[in-house]
């Protein structure tokens, strides 16, 4: 799409304030008729009292210079009063409506971007449009106007002075036209480095303990810092371009002035045109250089904002797959929690190969399934589904018999909580954290709120420690200086891996789930916690079906129904020890140090992945 019309497509936002951004035009144009009207002031004081020598109207002019000044100044302040508000609105608006779809788009449209590319785009280009429209967008316009009224009153003071400026103006518009085409490509890739460059920042400080171990600094700082001389470059083109531009329409209006003079001087020598005349001309001529002197950086803003908006609504316009239904069914009442999976196919975009291929699967409500199957099998694909992270590709999910797309997502949400294997913690308190999924608790620091000054020891605190207790974090918790109202750091980098884990459970199990989704959420604790927290989950939620990733035999021992994934299919279902004696690939898979299998199936997956997975098998 052309990025003007990309710029185009921002002006509803304009909308609440049409009358404010119409009289932030009139504004600026009514002070720069005032700033036109003194040339024809001087030319009547030059033709008139200055040339008659009549000193008694003197003050009226200097009343009406007075007058006019004071006129343009008021204009000047009021344009930038009255867009104050719309431009703020749009830039505020325009943030929550992207930061609202971004969360709105499936997991899939996660992997391909590039979070700083996202943190650019709502944040840097929202600002360059917002700057455009509060400034650059009205004097574009005004500017433009005044050019023409100037030459219009250039035109009635004395045609021939008037056509010398035109012919000034000439190349200038043409100068700008190519300027402007050139300025957006480069415009466009400096923002497309400069979210490239907030990428590396971002991981480098996420990631700072795997580069301070495998001594990666060095390079992460060099490769930043050619980033940041390619920014640099880009900026310096930008720079090279608007000096070009500066240049022309700078030098041509001058020229046009010296032409004026030459002309006028010549023709007052000659009677044929009076000193105030040209006096009043030349004024207007000086006086439109700002205006056209400008059109270099308004253009320049212009491309910029254009790009900028072209940038904001590639994301705008990403497809939300994952929707509510048109009309949502609601919950069946009592929820009972099975969940089915009828002929489920799910390819990754991009991915080589299907992840899931023809799942079917009944999880009984209530019970305990384990998902088992090497590296890469489709176990997280499988799970990331149940809560409709995104939805498959064909066949159907169904929670007591009604398809999951057919529920509204807040409602599903709030009955199928997950936990991953890596516990994303936000900057804010640890209640911050835990109540992220309880539906009307505003919670989370990052999201904005202030709910923790409220202080320990209310009816929801008594929950939060229940919770706790479950999953056995309430002892380190306690431990913490301001125990709920502790204040953990972003991504919870001041707890150890199993205490973010357990955080993260507590927090899928806070909202009373039908459902508890597990991937892998237990990985990081050890042996005797992790049984402790089994034993302690399937008293405290004895009737909430449980789906869980695992690898460990002891959590497999304890579930209901083990389903054996290989290759995005279901390659066995059945009790833990049935699955170790009838099927070789399993065992291979969970207990490697047993005898070898006389026949695997999918040897590739299980032979290849075997050896991946020693670090996370328990041989117990
Ligand atoms: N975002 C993605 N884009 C493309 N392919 C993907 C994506 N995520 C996963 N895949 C592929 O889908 C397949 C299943 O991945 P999945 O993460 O579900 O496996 P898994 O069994 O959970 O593995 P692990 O035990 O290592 O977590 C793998 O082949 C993987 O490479």
């Amino acid at each position: 799409m052309d990025a003007m019309t990309s710029l185009r497509r921002c002006a509803p936002y304009l909308r609440p304030h049409p009358w404010l951004m119409a009289g932030a035009c009139e504004a600026a144009f009514g002070s720069m008729l005032a700033g036109l009207a003194m040339p024809l002031v001087l030319q009547r004081l030059v033709d008139g009292p200055v040339e008659e020598g009549d000193f008694a109207a003197l003050p009226w002019f200097i009343g009406g210079f007075a007058l006019l000044g004071v006129f343009e100044a008021v204009l000047l302040g009021a344009r930038r009063l009255l867009v104050v508000r719309p431009a703020t609105r749009l830039e505020t608006a325009m943030r929550a409506d992207v930061s609202a779809h971004i969360q709105r788009l499936p997991l899939s449209f996660h992997a391909r971007w590039q979070s700083g590319q996202l943190l650019s785009r709502t944040v840097s280009d929202v600002t360059e449009i917002g700057r455009f429209v509060a400034f650059s967008a009205i004097y574009l316009i005004v500017n433009v106007a005044v050019m023409a009224v100037g030459l219009i009153v250039l035109a009635w003071l004395a045609p021939v002075l008037a056509l010398i400026v035109f012919v000034a103006y000439v190349p200038m518009v043409v100068a700008t036209t190519v300027f402007e085409q050139r300025f957006r490509v480069v415009a466009r890739s400096a923002q497309e480095v400069s979210g490239d460059l907030s990428t590396m920042v971002e991981e480098s400080v996420l990631g700072v303990r795997v580069l301070k171990v495998f001594g990666r600094g060095p390079q992460t700082v060099r490769r930043f810092t050619e980033q940041a001389h390619r920014l640099r470059g880009l900026e310096l083109r930008k720079l090279s371009y608007t000096a070009g531009l500066w240049w022309i329409i700078t030098a041509l209006p001058d020229l046009a002035i010296v032409a004026m003079i030459g002309y006028g001087g010549h023709s007052v020598a000659t009677g044929t045109l009076t000193l105030g005349t040209l006096m009043a001309a030349v004024t207007v001529a000086t006086y439109l250089r700002w205006p056209a002197d400008t059109l270099g950086w308004l253009t320049a803003d212009a491309s910029t904002a254009a790009a900028a908006a072209d940038r904001y609504w590639q994301v705008r316009d990403e497809p939300v797959t994952v929707t509510d239904p048109e009309h949502p069914r609601l919950l069946p009442s009592p929820l009972r929690g099975e969940v089915r999976l009828e002929d489920v196919h799910y390819a990754h975009p991009g991915g080589r190969a299907a992840a899931l291929r023809g799942v079917d699967l009944t999880i009984r409500a209530g019970t305990t399934v384990a998902v088992v199957g090497a590296t890469g099998s489709g176990k997280s694909t499988l799970l990331s589904l149940l809560s409709r992270l995104d939805d498959p590709r064909s066949g159907r999910i169904t929670l007591d018999g009604v398809d999951l797309r057919e529920l509204a997502l807040a409602d599903l949400r709030s009955v199928v909580c997950s936990a991953f294997d890596d516990p994303v913690l936000f900057s804010g308190t640890v209640r911050d954290n835990v109540t992220l999924g309880v539906r009307g608790v505003d919670s989370g620091s990052s999201l904005g709120t202030g709910r923790d000054k409220a202080g320990e020891g209310t009816d929801g605190d008594a929950a939060v420690w229940e919770a706790l207790r479950t999953v056995r974090a309430d002892g380190f918790v306690r431990a913490l200086p301001e125990r709920l109202s502790t204040v953990i750091g972003e991504g919870g980098l001041g707890l150890s891996g199993g205490q973010r884990q357990r955080l993260a459970l507590a927090r899928a199990i806070l909202p009373r789930p039908s459902v508890l989704v597990l991937d892998d959420a237990l990985s990081a604790l050890d042996v005797r916690t992790e049984r402790e927290v089994e034993a302690a989950l399937r008293g405290g939620l004895s009737r909430v079906t449980t789906v869980v990733a695992a690898h460990r035999p002891g959590t497999l021992r304890l579930a209901d129904q083990v389903v054996f994934l290989s290759g995005g299919r279901v390659a066995a279902m059945g009790k833990h020890d049935e699955l170790m004696t009838r099927e070789p690939e399993y065992r291979l898979l969970v207990q490697p140090s047993l005898p070898a299998p006389a026949r695997a199936r999918g040897a590739d997956h299980a032979a290849g992945s075997a050896g991946e997975i020693v670090g996370k098998v328990e041989t117990r």
